[in-house]
């Protein structure tokens, strides 16, 4: 049992983040430490970005597009090392520089030394710029597709104000019910339902086929588009979803087998792949953490 009082905040941070890579339901823990997919299965990885400067800042972010803090490259080089012997022949990002910036200071810390390589789809002659004309060269390769279906859930008029302020000003309750209800847009924001359309289509669209073909795949995206994309994997409810919580930069893994997702759950060290708060109870725990230290 933690008793928080006794916590310093490092503790606490270390605690916090050993906490939600443990799973405190289902899945039995894997065998395999390594957690290498079989033949007949792929790996899906997914992974918020690390912590950003308006994350410091306690700003909404949304579509802005903001850069890591020191703090979310140190973040995203660990996730790296946690999933540093899980084949990865394809990356997605979203279109902000939080989520290519992980992607990219992940892969540092990849066994195989495969190069990530941005594929510039913005324009037929952007693509066709960007080229490799060796087959050699393109194994050695990892295309790395960033599209914006996978950006942050559009904040609207909290973009840039600061989360605690706006829970003064409107009311917690009222704050809580836009972050993080399923349907509630904030002021002229997404909802979290409006960010599916788009996540969760471009997922089933574009990254699917990929893992049909055998491809194993690492989505490097944000807590609201990636809420969205588990919610469809993991078959949650609307009400299921408010306790969601992600934490920056830390990897998910996912098995796709036989069509089938299967969410690797309670790795069995720190250092792996791990899971995020699904229960509410640990959401609970997360927010009492977020409360005292923010
Ligand atoms: O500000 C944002 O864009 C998001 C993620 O940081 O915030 P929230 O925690 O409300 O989903």
């Amino acid at each position: 049992m933690i008793h928080m009082g006794l916590l310093s905040r490092a503790n606490c941070y270390s605690v916090r983040r050993n906490l939600f890579t443990v799973h405190a339901t289902s899945s039995s823990p894997v065998a395999n430490p390594i957690q290498i997919p079989s033949k007949d299965e792929t790996a899906l990885i997914l992974i918020r970005h690390g912590e950003s400067l308006w994350n410091e800042k306690n700003l909404f972010t949304g579509c802005v597009d903001v850069p890591l803090t020191q703090k979310g490259v140190e973040e995203a080089i660990e996730a790296g090392k946690r999933i540093s012997n899980i084949p990865i022949d394809m990356i997605y990002t979203s279109s902000l520089i939080r989520a290519q910036m992980t992607a990219m200071l992940a892969m540092t810390q990849h066994r195989r030394k495969k190069v990530p390589i941005i594929k510039h789809n913005e324009s037929e002659q952007a693509w066709k710029s960007s080229q490799i004309h060796s087959e050699e060269t393109k194994k050695q390769s990892i295309p790395v597709i960033t599209s914006w279906q996978l950006n942050e859930r559009m904040y609207g008029e909290l973009q840039g104000l600061n989360k605690q302020e706006t829970a003064d000003r409107f009311g917690k309750e009222k704050v809580q019910e836009w972050r993080r209800s399923y349907d509630i847009p904030p002021p002229d924001g997404e909802s979290l339902e409006m960010c599916a359309d788009r996540a969760v289509a471009y997922f089933k669209e574009q990254i699917v086929p990929q893992l049909l073909t055998g491809k194993n795949v690492m989505i490097a995206a944000h807590g609201n588009s990636l809420r969205s994309i588990i919610m469809y994997l993991d078959k949650l409810t609307s009400q299921e979803v408010i306790s969601l919580e992600l934490s920056t930069g830390i990897p998910m893994l996912y098995i796709f087998k036989d069509g089938k997702f299967f969410r690797r759950g309670s790795p069995t060290d720190p250092s792996e792949a791990g899971v995020y708060a699904y229960t509410r109870s640990l959401a609970l725990y997360r927010q009492k953490l977020d409360e005292m230290f923010h």
